[in-house]
């Protein structure tokens, strides 16, 4: 059984084709980045995969099961972490419990052992444990992230989506909020699918690379195949040299 299988699927926003014809099928415990400039329709292919987003043509099926609305069973940690900054770390990581309840079962289960457990599991997963008591609003954008990303754990599904879950970080919070998004995926066996545009990051930490451009699949493969010349493709009339540099050497030559 494949965790995600993508039919023929077709996404038209009016006259704008989103996603066009695009199939793959993911295994269990995959690490899958998903590549493609701004517009290429990552944030779409991961909108319908959680059912957040429902195909003009074609199917999605989520451990073979049809995606007909959104899936509390699949998590999604977004760009914008969207962590309450009033509350604790721990507090934030805990709301992910609720996610798979309804509302009278959330309200009970706010306070169940287990989930209190988990919140501390998923922050000790993002390296948090220590800050587990401190004002998410206090946190550095990476900190708050890996809240979100623990936030997202602590609802124990086995599929992880992130939609540029660092698009807005430095490059060293980036790498570290990749490696901690990696480690959590091995550690729990989840299957995982990141959509970056930092190709640096994502040929340092993908296993399997899924690359879309105009709404079309134009490249699926794993390691080493992410091959320059896929990555023109993909990017096309872009300095490379520039591109593949983490930004680091940029900061260090300005101060
Ligand atoms: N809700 C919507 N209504 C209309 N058009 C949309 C909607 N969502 C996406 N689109 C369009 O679909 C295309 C793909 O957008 P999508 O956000 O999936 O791309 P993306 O690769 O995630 O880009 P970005 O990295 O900028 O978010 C774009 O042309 C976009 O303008």
């Amino acid at each position: 059984m494949s965790a995600i299988r993508v039919e023929n699927l077709t996404k038209r926003y009016g006259e704008t084709v989103a996603l066009d014809d695009v199939s793959f099928e993911i295994e269990e415990g995959e690490f899958v980045v998903v590549l493609g400039i701004s517009g290429s329709g990552k944030s779409t292919l991961l909108r319908c995969i959680n059912g957040l987003a429902a195909p003009t043509e074609g199917a999605v099926y989520v451990q073979d099961e049809p995606v007909t609305s959104h899936r509390n069973d699949v998590s999604m940690v977004f760009q914008q972490h969207n962590v309450i900054e009033g509350m604790s770390a721990y507090s934030n990581a805990l709301t992910g419990a609720l996610s798979r309840a309804d509302y009278l079962e959330s309200v009970l289960r706010f306070n169940d052992r287990e989930d209190k457990i988990r919140a501390l599991e998923a922050l000790e997963t993002v390296g948090l444990l220590d800050e587990a008591e401190q004002r998410a609003g206090r946190m550095s954008g990476g900190q708050q992230q890996r809240v979100g990303i623990a936030r997202a754990l602590v609802q124990e599904s086995d599929i992880l989506l992130a939609d540029e879950p660092v698009a807005s970080l430095d490059p060293g919070s980036a790498q570290t909020v990749m490696g901690y998004l990696r480690t959590a995926a091995e550690q729990r066996g989840l299957t995982a699918m990141i959509s970056l545009h930092q190709v640096n990051l994502a040929r340092q930490f993908g296993q399997r690379f899924i690359g879309l451009a105009d709404g079309k699949l134009v490249f699926d493969g794993y390691g080493d195949e992410l091959t320059l010349d896929v990555i023109d493709e993909l990017y096309g009339g872009i300095d490379m040299e520039e591109f593949l540099s983490t930004g680091d050497d940029k900061r260090e030559a300005t101060q």
